[in-house]
């Protein structure tokens, strides 16, 4: 795993286990805990911001723009997605058109704001190491203006938070249907770390951990429909003519049902990355399987350039909660199993299932306790919270 997202692991230590905790106290709020997680991990190192509730005025207003953004940016959400000539009209006869104005002024301010309250926490002294930080100090270099990097720092939450607390929730979803994995990976976890909360340090040794997490990325792709990217000149494919300016979906829910990769597809197997009867195994198992140019992040120069945040986050988000709790489908009052939909997503360009019932619980009272401490002890220790 590259050396510079090595720094960020403190950040998702940290809010891995303020994570934790809140989703043990109360496992129905999960969509908005893994959103909190995720979101409140980019205001950190974005920003330098905290993030304590996920309540605050500017996390609302960021996740207001992450949801727009997936909405308008869902191929075909537009008649002009399907017949391209209508971006030809004037903004009175193309309604989509305003509205695109409307959502970028919000989109702006946001980003803006955001800007301008580091720059003036940078002029008291008081912001901490951040990626706005790093180009406020030296924006000459980087030649660009303040809207401009306000962009490229901003896009960031756009990117990592629904995307990240979207694969979470699909791993809570393959749990209440797979929940034999969690015996698997709660005997590695016993195995290698014992009673303490795994770390960082212990990835290397946690190859389930891994394979699971990368199966639910597989078998439940965030970006099923893949982002599209235009060709910029001419070209062939298997005797196929595509001319340039042509739009090419990399569709990976079809990509990751590839028969001869992936044999008997709609199965949820993570031992296709373990055992090397499978055609994906690949050896040292201390490295693989990784998270690293894996389809499930896109593609050529515009891979995910958050792929090495998204895979620290996901491994010690899945370690922790192996280690510490046993997801399994709700029970009715007659005790009889709640059913869970295989596939029920919301459309988009990024998916997610829709909200479904399950039972999350710690695997033990001392599993409960070490996670009620292990907060207690982060949340005190947080120098980052005297800016907040
Ligand atoms: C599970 C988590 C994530 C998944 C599945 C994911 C997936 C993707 C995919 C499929 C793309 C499009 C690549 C392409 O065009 O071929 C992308 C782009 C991008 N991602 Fe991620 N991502 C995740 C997390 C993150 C995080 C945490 C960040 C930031 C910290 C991030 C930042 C970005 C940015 C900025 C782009 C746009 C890159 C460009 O167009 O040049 N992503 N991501």
């Amino acid at each position: 795993m590259p050396a510079m997202a090595n720094s960020y692991q403190p950040a998702q230590s940290h809010e891995s286990k303020r994570m934790l905790h809140d989703l043990i106290m109360d496992p129905s709020q999960y969509e908005f805990w893994f959103e909190r997680y995720a979101g409140g991990l980019i205001f950190r190192i974005g920003y330098g911001m905290v993030i304590k509730t996920g309540k605050e005025s500017y996390v609302r207003r960021a996740l207001e723009v992450v949801h727009t953004v997936e909405r308008v940016a869902s191929p075909g959400a537009y008649i002009v997605d399907t017949i391209p000539a209508l971006g030809f009209l004037p903004e009175f006869m193309a309604p989509f058109k305003k509205e695109g104005r409307l959502l970028h002024t919000l989109e702006l301010d946001l980003f803006r704001s955001l800007l301008g309250e580091v720059r003036e926490r940078m002029a008291k002294g008081t912001c901490p190491p951040c990626f706005m930080k790093t180009f406020l100090e030296d924006q000459e270099s980087f030649q660009l203006s303040d809207d401009e990097g306000a962009y490229v720092i901003g896009t960031l939450f756009e990117a990592g938070s629904g995307t990240t607390a979207s694969a979470m929730m699909s791993y809570v979803l393959a749990m209440t249907h797979h929940s034999e994995w969690q015996e698997i990976m709660a005997e590695e976890l016993d195995r290698v770390v014992g009673d303490r909360m795994p770390e960082f340090d212990d990835i290397p040794q946690l190859p389930t951990i891994r394979a699971v997490i990368k199966e639910v990325l597989r078998w439940r792709p965030v970006t099923a429909g893949g982002v599209p990217h235009q060709l910029i000149k001419d070209d062939i494919y298997e005797g196929y003519f595509f001319p340039a300016g042509v739009n090419v979906h990399a569709n990976q829910w079809a990509i990751h049902r590839e028969q001869e990769l992936y044999p008997d597809p709609e199965t949820f197997n993570p031992y296709r990355w373990l055992k090397p009867e499978f055609p994906t195994f690949k050896e040292p198992l201390t490295k693989f399987p990784s998270l690293q140019n894996y389809s499930a992040f896109g593609f050529g120069r515009r891979i995910c350039p958050g792929m090495n945040i998204a895979e620290r986050s996901l491994y010690i988000l899945t370690a922790r909660l192996a280690w510490a709790c046993k997801i399994s489908k709700k029970k009715d009052a007659q005790g009889n199993e709640i059913p869970v939909p295989q596939y029920n997503y919301t459309e988009g360009f990024n998916v997610q299932p829709k909200p479904f019932d399950f039972s999350l619980v710690a695997r033990s009272e001392k599993r409960a306790r070490a996670v009620r401490e292990a907060w207690e002890f982060a949340e005190k220790e947080d120098l980052l919270s005297l800016n907040a």
